[in-house]
C-alpha cells in the first residue's frame, strides 16, 4: 500500500498533461538550469517530469547525503537505458541496476583496487607521470591535450590488463577509443525511438530495416572486440606463466576455484572494461582544468611552484612522499574540483521504493539527479561560485576545515553508487599536477604577432562530464631547472621497467 496519501511531491515546474515537463527540460546544461530553478521554486529538492518519468533534483550536499548515503537500500539502483543495453552498455557496472549483479562486479574491482593496495597505484602513476606525461609534454608540449589523455589512459589500461603500453599511439587506445565514442553516439538519450518507446526492443531481431538494431549489433561487436583482446591476451600469458599484476590477472587468480568460474571470468571481464571508462573521461578533465586554471592565473601558480621547490627542491622530481607538506597545491585542486565540477549533474541514481522525505512524497522508479554543480556553486558557502579562488580552501597556511571539501563530498557521488576509484584518481591528480608545476611554467602561447593568446575559461557540457572548451598554451622547462637533464636521470635510471613501453 503506497504511503501517499496527501502527501505533496517536491516543489516542480507546472507542466503539461501526458508530457509533463518534457519540452521545458534543456539537453545540455541542465545543471546550470537546476540551479537557475532553485531560486525560483525556493527549494534545493525538486520534482520534474517527463513522459511519466519522475525526476527528483537535489542541488544541496546536505540532502543528498541524507537520501543517498543514509537510504542507500532504497537509492542506489541506475535508471534503465535501452539503447545503451543493447550495445552491451550494461557490461558497465556504474550503469547497472541494483542487484547482484552489480554488486559482484562491485566487489571484484574494491577487492583488487582497495584503499590498501593504493601503494601499488601510486608507484603505477609515478612511473607513467615521469616516463610518459613530462617527456611528452617536454618534447612536444603543443599536443598536451592528446599526452594527458595517453597517460591517463595508458595507466587505467596497465592497472587493468598489465600489458606493455607505448607511450604514444599505442593500438590500444585506437581500438578503445573507437569503441567508446561509437558507444557514445549511440547512448545518447532521444537518439533512438527504442529510448523513448522501449517496447521496440520486442520487435524480433529478423524484422529488416530496423535501425536501431542493426547499429547496435555493429556497435556490441566493436565494444566486444576492443574489451575482447587484451583480456584474451592477459589469459595466454597466464598459461605461458608470464602475466604482469593487473586487475585482470589476480581476479582470474583469485576466482580460479570457484565453482561457477565461467560467472566470474565474464564479470571480470566486463569490471575491467569499466575501470577504462570510469578512469579516462573524467581524469582527462580534471587536469586540463588544472591547467586552464594555472594557464590564467600566473600568479596563483607561482606561488604554488614556490610551496612544491620549497618542499621538493630543485634537483629532483616530487613523490608521495611531499603530499601531506603541499597544502597550498592541496587548495588548488580542491578548488579546480569545485570551479569545474567532473561530472556536474552526477550520475542519476534510481529508487527501488517510495519514499518520504521532510514531507514530500518521493515515488519508487525516480531518477535521482545530484546536481554537483549547484552544490559546489552554492553561493552561501563558496561566495562568487564562478572565480576561481584557492584561498577558500586554506588560512594561514592551513587547510580550512568548516567548509564542504570537494575532494570528499560532492565530486565523486554518493552513497553505495559512490566513485570506488576516487582514491587512485585523487593519487593522479595529485602527481601530475606537482610534476607539472615543478618542470613546466605554463603559459599563454603566441599569436604570428608574438602577443600572447588570451584565453578565457569556457567549459562545454559533452553529456557526462564538463571539459574545458579547446585551448592553447605552452609548457616551458623552468629556468633554474635542469628539465632536460631530470627527465634523463630518469630514463638512466634501472629504478624502473622500461618494457613498458615495447611495443603492444
Ligand atoms: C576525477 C576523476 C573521477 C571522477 C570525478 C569520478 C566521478 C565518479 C562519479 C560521480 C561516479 C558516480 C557516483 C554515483 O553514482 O553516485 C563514479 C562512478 C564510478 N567510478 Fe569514478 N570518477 C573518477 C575517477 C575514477 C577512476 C580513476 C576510476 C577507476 C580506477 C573510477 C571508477 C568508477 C567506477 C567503477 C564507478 C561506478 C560505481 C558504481 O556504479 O557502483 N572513477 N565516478
Amino acid at each position: 500500500r503506497s504511503v501517499r496519501r496527501s502527501l505533496l511531491l517536491p516543489p516542480s515546474l507546472s507542466g503539461w498533461p501526458i508530457v509533463g515537463n518534457t519540452f521545458q527540460l534543456p539537453l545540455k546544461y541542465a545543471y546550470m538550469f537546476y540551479q537557475d530553478l532553485e531560486k525560483k521554486l525556493g527549494s534545493k529538492i525538486m520534482y520534474v517530469e517527463a513522459l511519466g518519468q519522475p525526476f527528483i533534483v537535489i542541488n544541496d550536499a546536505r540532502i543528498a547525503s541524507e537520501l543517498l548515503d543514509k537510504r542507500s537500500a532504497i537509492y542506489s539502483s541506475r535508471p534503465r537505458l535501452p539503447m545503451f543495453e543493447l550495445i552491451g552498455g550494461n557490461q558497465f557496472f556504474v550503469l547497472l541496476p541494483y542487484g547482484d549483479e552489480w554488486r559482484n562486479q562491485r566487489r571484484m574491482f574494491q577487492q583488487h583496487f582497495s584503499k590498501r593496495s593504493l601503494p601499488r597505484e601510486q608507484e603505477k602513476a609515478l612511473e607513467f607521470t615521469r616516463k610518459a606525461l613530462l617527456p611528452n609534454l617536454y618534447k612536444t608540449p603543443q599536443s598536451f591535450p592528446e599526452h594527458i589523455k595517453e597517460y591517463v589512459c595508458g595507466m587505467a589500461l596497465s592497472m587493468v590488463y598489465g600489458l606493455p603500453i607505448k607511450r604514444n599511439h599505442d593500438p590500444l587506445f585506437a581500438s578503445f577509443d573507437d569503441a567508446f565514442n561509437a558507444a557514445l553516439v549511440m547512448a545518447t538519450p532521444g537518439k533512438y525511438l527504442v529510448d523513448i518507446f522501449p517496447f521496440l526492443n520486442y520487435i524480433p531481431d529478423w524484422v529488416p530495416g530496423i535501425p536501431f538494431k542493426r547499429d547496435s549489433w555493429w556497435c556490441r561487436e566493436k565494444l566486444a572486440k576492443a574489451f575482447g583482446e587484451p583480456f584474451k591476451v592477459v589469459q595466454k600469458n597466464m598459461e605461458e606463466d608470464v602475466a604482469s599484476e593487473s586487475f585482470v590477472s589476480t581476479s582470474l587468480e583469485r576466482y580460479k576455484n570457484d565453482p561457477d568460474y565461467e560467472v566470474s571470468e565474464s564479470y571480470i571481464r566486463k569490471a575491467a572494461s569499466q575501470v577504462y571508462e570510469g578512469a579516462s573521461g573524467t581524469t582527462v578533465v580534471a587536469l586540463k582544468t588544472f591547467i586552464l586554471a594555472m594557464l590564467v592565473h600566473p600568479e596563483l601558480q607561482r606561488k604554488a611552484q614556490e610551496e612544491v621547490d620549497s618542499v621538493v627542491g630543485q634537483d629532483r622530481l616530487p613523490d608521495f612522499s611531499q603530499r601531506s607538506r603541499l597544502p597550498y597545491l592541496t587548495a588548488i585542486l580542491k578548488e579546480v574540483l569545485r570551479w569545474n565540477p567532473t561530472v556536474p549533474s552526477g550520475v542519476p541514481h534510481m529508487t527501488t521504493a517510495e519514499d518520504v522525505y521532510e514531507g514530500y512524497y518521493i515515488p519508487r522508479g525516480s531518477m535521482i539527479l545530484p546536481n554537483t554543480y549547484a552544490m559546489l556553486h552554492d553561493e552561501e558557502m563558496f561566495p562568487n561560485p564562478k572565480v576561481f579562488n584557492p584561498d577558500r580552501f586554506i588560512k594561514d597556511g592551513v587547510l580550512v576545515e568548516d567548509i564542504l571539501d570537494p575532494m570528499v563530498t560532492a565530486t565523486f557521488g554518493f552513497g553505495r553508487r559512490a566513485c570506488p576509484g576516487s582514491h587512485i584518481a585523487l593519487a593522479t591528480f595529485y602527481i601530475a599536477t606537482a610534476s607539472i608545476l615543478s618542470l613546466f611554467d605554463i603559459s599563454p602561447e603566441l599569436d604570428e604577432n608574438n602577443n600572447p593568446i588570451e584565453v578565457k575559461p569556457e567549459f562545454i557540457d559533452t553529456g557526462l562530464t564538463s571539459e574545458p572548451s579547446p585551448f592553447q598554451c605552452k609548457f616551458i622547462p623552468r629556468s633554474g631547472k635542469d628539465a632536460g637533464g631530470l627527465l634523463a636521470g630518469i630514463w638512466m635510471s634501472n629504478i624502473f621497467d622500461f618494457s613498458l613501453y615495447t611495443e603492444y
